[in-house]
């Protein structure tokens, strides 16, 4: 028995989507390999990434996770020290190709991380950041989406009485809600989510949590996590790693109840 029983329990109560080996992927990862300098951070990885699910990335500290996250964005163009190669492509567009253009490929890929970061302006301006980035310039349609998108987020009956105060005003929680729906104004296809509920208390780690749940339906989310725990209850799909390499990936299920390798065997008994 490699969970704890109670986990077990909840991967049978929360019947997994069984991911159909055909299921449509959005992004595909192939033969990529990171470096910086001698160090081999990526090994060869090779990754679908399904198409309205949750997928999860689990491993222990430093075997690449935020790397292969990062790579999903390109926000490894920002450390020169990094030599990156292979593919990834979002639907027919690779974008590891230069020739791209990356703030259209960034804007595809809503990028959530350990800790908030609003914008030092109030919190509608937070939202309408997102919105006008879209080229949307009417202030009806603004309002408009400023709300859907705080409703989206379950953000909109806490603030809609102070829309015009700081976020600094609202909790950690709130404060990542609040980028989350910055984030979905950019109309993102990818929610990139780096451990994001790491500074949270666990009920504003179970209100991320659960609407996670819900945005799949619109959205693809891919999140790194160290909470075993949260990857038994919202993972679709798992992509366990160790030392820059992919070791298991496929359904909780099959992850969780048969890992194969002793890898991923130690890894759910000591968690780490
Ligand atoms: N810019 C960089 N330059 C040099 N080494 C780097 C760089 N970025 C990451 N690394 C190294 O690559 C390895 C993987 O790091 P990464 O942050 O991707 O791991 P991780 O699995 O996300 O770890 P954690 O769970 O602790 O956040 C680590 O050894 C890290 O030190």
């Amino acid at each position: 028995m490699y969970l704890l029983k109670k986990e077990m329990m909840n991967v049978d109560k929360l019947n997994h989507v069984n991911i159909p080996t055909n299921s449509e992927s959005i992004l595909r990862v192939n033969n990529l390999n990171v470096y910086a300098g001698e160090h081999h951070i990526l090994k060869n990885l090779n990754v679908k990434i399904p198409k309205n699910k949750v997928t999860v990335l689990l491993g222990p500290s430093g075997c690449g996770k935020t790397t292969l996250l990062k790579c999903m964005n390109r926000l490894t163009d920002i450390y020169k020290e990094l030599s990156v190669s292979g593919s990834i492509h979002i639907e027919n567009d690779n974008i590891l190709n230069t020739t791209k253009n990356i703030p259209s490929i960034r804007q595809k890929m809503g990028l959530l991380g350990q800790r908030p970061y609003p914008l030092p302006v109030s919190i509608y301006k937070n939202v309408a950041y997102g919105i006008k980035l879209k080229g949307v310039r009417d202030n009806k349609l603004i309002d408009y989406n400023i709300e859907k998108h705080l409703k989206e987020v379950g953000l909109w009956d806490e603030v809609k009485d102070r829309l015009h105060s700081s976020p600094q005003s609202l909790s950690i929680g709130q404060q990542q809600r609040l980028c989350l729906a910055r984030g979905l104004a950019v109309k993102p296809r990818i929610i990139l989510a780096d451990e994001p509920t790491s500074a949270l208390d666990p009920i504003s780690s179970k209100i991320i949590e659960n609407l996670f749940r819900d945005l799949k339906k619109h959205y693809t989310i891919v999140l790194v996590t160290h909470v075993l725990r949260q990857a038994v209850r919202i993972a679709d799909n798992v992509v366990f790693m160790s030392n820059g390499e992919i070791i298991e990936q496929g359904t909780p299920d099959k992850l969780f109840k048969n890992p194969q390798s002793s890898q991923l065997q130690e890894y759910l008994v000591d968690g780490n």
